[in-house]
């Protein structure tokens, strides 16, 4: 098998003492890293050596929540609330999408994903063969879960349950073991709590995680409160979900001693900044739940709330708004930032051992900016950088299991073009 090395780039590791070499090197072999450090003397044991000069390396980000085909519906209904922009925008649409838009509405959130750099994502959608099938076709990695919302009549609750469960059996570990899957009732105020155990015990026996949006907005809460007699995060600890792995998406609203269950369970959070603003949700806890150690990620969401897949801003905005808003400019410095977006992410969906940093043995999954460029400059510190000048349209190359997905800015494994035509064929925007 062919051997390859990366070669004066700055390495961002990313591993636990947050190691970066200023000129270092990176090699992989079968898709795994074999090598990570200073530049070896002699390179002649490899097949290809590829010239990082001028450029970052750093891990694949991990992007932990969102819903791939909704980049259809980028711009189709803005600066409303959540429950209105979903019950009277969302919904009806998404009620009229097939599989065709399942599928190309994929392919175009995989080539922006991929062309800034996310190489593992989770998904919540529905014909989520389609989903698997281009994530597989694409070469990016994915956590990906049917997402179950329980209206309507126990028949159509069944039928859901039960493609939901074939899919999370028939993918997991799929595609070179690049797929994985979970099981999703869609929220706390969308399935009743019997439908929610139903999925639990559907999981504890496929040992599939359950991922979950969660505490989103007030009214969300005071919602579950009044019908329930709890608030969310009691009210599903009491369900069981936490007993399984789970990964929680928003946890806005979320008090001190719903965190220290939160942290008890080891429950795993997916934190959609830009989503949560657009949406007027409010700002979740992040230093507090960080100090309680819970495993905090980032998410975009979908296209449809962000308005773009770009993680890197996510990565500004964590570490900027809570030092405004707290005023304590020592809160999410840049570092953890950059943690957030990579090994934990790779932590919130269970992948911590073959993702989230540069490290030999682990999958080679990583990302090649341009850096060689004015406002990278002067190089004082790569990651601040990369958090706080940087941007997604930076990444040049990206690799996935050591296979190559984009060169010089251009996706190799989705055709750009095709899908651009096929989105707007479908969609027929104006
Ligand atoms: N249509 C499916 C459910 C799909 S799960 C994904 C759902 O999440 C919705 N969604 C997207 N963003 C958010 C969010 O921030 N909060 C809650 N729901 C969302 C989205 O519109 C979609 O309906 C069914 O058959 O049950
Ligand atoms: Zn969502």
């Amino acid at each position: 098998m062919s051997k390859t090395i990366v070669t004066n780039g700055t390495i961002i590791t990313v591993n636990a003492m947050n190691q970066v070499y200023k000129k270092g090197a990176i090699a992989f072999e079968n898709g795994k890293i074999t090598y990570v450090g200073e530049v070896p003397q002699d390179l002649s044991e490899y097949d290809e050596v590829i010239d990082a000069q001028g450029n970052y390396v750093l891990p694949g980000l991990v992007n932990t929540h969102g819903h791939a085909s909704m980049s259809l519906l980028r711009g189709y209904a803005d600066d409303l609330p959540l429950q209105q922009w979903l019950e009277e925008k969302m919904w009806p649409i998404e009620a009229q999408y097939t599989k065709e838009h399942a599928k190309w509405g994929t392919y175009l959130s995989l080539i922006e994903m991929l062309r800034t750099g996310t190489t593992t994502f989770v998904d919540m959608y529905d014909n989520m063969d389609e989903v698997a099938k281009a994530v597989e076709a694409s070469g990016a990695r994915a956590r990906l879960c049917r997402g179950m919302i329980g209206f309507g009549t126990d028949e159509l609750r069944q039928s859901k349950l039960e493609e939901a469960s074939s899919f999370a059996r028939n993918w997991n570990n799929q595609a070179n073991g690049r797929i994985t899957t979970m099981m999703s009732p869609h929220s706390p105020y969308t399935c009743t709590p019997q439908f929610i155990e139903q999925i639990v015990s559907k999981a504890v026996e496929l040992d599939a995680p359950i991922h979950i949006h969660m505490s989103e907005t007030k009214a969300e809460v005071e919602l579950n409160v009044k019908e329930y007699g709890e608030r969310p995060v009691k009210h599903l600890e009491k369900l069981g979900v936490f007993s399984q792995r789970s990964l929680v998406a928003h946890a806005v609203h979320v008090e001190d001693w719903e965190m220290d269950i939160l942290a008890k369970h080891d429950v795993k959070v997916s934190h959609n900044i830009i989503s949560n603003l657009k949406l007027a949700s409010g700002i979740a806890p992040v230093p507090d739940m960080l100090n309680k150690g819970i495993t905090v990620s980032l998410g975009t969401d979908s296209s449809a709330s962000n308005n773009n897949l770009d993680l890197f801003e996510e990565l500004k905005q964590v570490a900027l708004l809570y030092k405004g808003v707290h005023n304590d400019a020592t809160l999410i410095p840049a570092d953890k930032a950059l943690q957030m977006a990579t090994i934990h992410g790779a932590e919130a969906i269970w992948l911590e051992d073959q993702i989230g940093s540069l490290e030999v043995g682990k999958e080679a999954d990583f990302v090649v900016m341009n850096t060689q460029q004015a406002f990278y400059q002067p190089a004082h510190n790569p990651v601040s950088h990369l958090v706080y000048s940087g941007s997604g349209r930076d990444v040049k190359d990206v690799f996935v299991q050591g296979k190559q997905v984009v060169k010089n800015g251009e996706c190799l494994t989705v055709d750009e073009e095709k899908v651009i035509f096929e989105v707007n064929r479908l969609v027929e925007p104006f």
